[in-house]
């Protein structure tokens, strides 16, 4: 296992694009804790499958150094930096047998017959494949191939960390469920390194004690999925965590109020004042909008009302702006609405990134 430090990294496919300026990562200068579970999350094309080749070494980075446990492996090989990997689809040897899938990394590094079988045995029964241990590769399915593919990273004891991207695109809904919660468990028993690859919020947020918000090749910000959703640093992560995501509403400050549209809104606590050119938005999360009879609040106009089952997502309109409010299934909603904020969540963003409020 090992503590995975990327010391200013910036990495472009040619050199011609890194002249014009057009890095697929831009400066990333992160560090991944030894036996930590991390989430690599954001849209298409904002840079995580280009740093996850990074650190397995399928690529190397046009600046900047990786460092395991502090030695410098920016120019050594996938196999040398004894990295693991889960890939999008399961990579398995469809002529073996299950065990004899598990037991490849280890033949390949001579370690003995017993020790082989009594590991395989174990990843067996941790994978749930102990029954089908004897069985042929081929005839399985999406999700027991995965899980071959991840027991194959778990039975070396040297592995220094486990590479997912992106493991269950292929894998039936309903078996992602159970496919990931086992995986949230094996990490807990292994304590081994793991870094996630996805695009999907529920599986950075249920896999990962740290989630990396990536957008346009630059990490915006690393933190507990409780923390993405309270204080997102970055207008990015408020609106792509959270479902539906936060409310951001064009304002101006005057006198600690934010005012939209001309609507005064009382912010929690003295704000750092932001300077005077820079473009302000107020965060709101739906969670945190309350629906109001007329009269109690701000007016807002409701154009549709999504029933979800648990709950209701109010859409609304508030001075001129998309407004979405998350209302408890039973929750009465006036035809003639206003809506109230809980001032603690409300956030401030210029330019798009958090003004942090002066602490008292
Ligand atoms: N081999 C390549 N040559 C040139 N540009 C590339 C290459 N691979 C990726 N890119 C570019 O680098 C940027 C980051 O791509 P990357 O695949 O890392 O993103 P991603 O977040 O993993 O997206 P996806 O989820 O679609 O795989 C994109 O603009 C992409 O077009």
């Amino acid at each position: 296992m090992a503590r995975i430090r990327l010391d200013r990294i910036r990495h472009a496919y040619t050199p011609e694009l890194a002249a014009a300026g057009q890095y697929a990562l831009r400066q990333i200068d992160h560090t991944f804790e030894d036996g930590g579970a991390y989430a690599l999350l954001g849209p298409s094309g904002c840079g995580k499958t280009t740093l996850l080749n990074l650190i397995s070494g399928l690529l190397a980075p046009s600046e900047g150094r990786i460092l395991f446990d502090e030695q410098d492996v920016t120019e050594l090989s996938t196999q040398a930096r004894n990295i693991a990997q889960v890939f999008q689809f399961p990579v398995v040897y469809d002529t073996m047998t299950v065990a004899q899938n598990l037991a490849f990394p280890l033949r390949n590094r001579r370690i003995g017959a017993k020790e082989t079988e009594r590991r395989v045995r174990d990843i067996l029964e941790r994978i749930g494949l102990a029954e089908k241990a004897n069985r042929r590769a081929a005839g399985l399915t999406a999700d027991e191939k995965q899980k071959i593919s991840l027991g194959r990273g778990l039975v070396r004891s040297d592995v220094a960390a486990v590479l997912f991207d992106e493991p269950l695109t292929v894998i039936d809904p309903q078996m992602k469920w159970q496919l990931r919660s086992q995986l949230k468990e094996l990490h807990a028993e292994f304590r081994r390194t793991m870094i996630y690859v996805t695009h999907d919020q529920t599986e950075a947020l249920t896999f990962a004690d740290k989630v990396f918000v990536m957008v346009d090749g630059e990490v915006v910000q690393v933190g507990t999925p409780e923390e993405l959703f309270s204080r997102p640093r970055h207008t990015f992560v408020g609106y792509f965590i959270g479902s539906p995501g936060m409310n951001l509403l064009p304002c101006t400050l005057e006198g600690g109020q934010a005012i939209v549209g001309g609507h005064r809104i009382n912010l929690p606590q003295a704000i750092g004042s932001p300077a005077a050119s820079r473009a302000l938005e107020l965060g709101i999360r739906p969670e945190f909008v309350q629906v109001l009879p007329r009269g109690q609040g701000y007016p807002i106009t409701i154009r549709r009302v999504e029933d979800i089952g648990s709950e209701k997502i109010v859409r609304a309109e508030f001075a001129g702006q998309p407004l979405s409010a998350i209302v408890d299934e039973a929750g009465e909603i006036p035809a003639e609405a206003d809506i109230a904020f809980a001032p603690e969540a409300l956030n401030l963003y210029a330019d798009s990134w958090l003004v942090e409020r002066e602490r008292a």
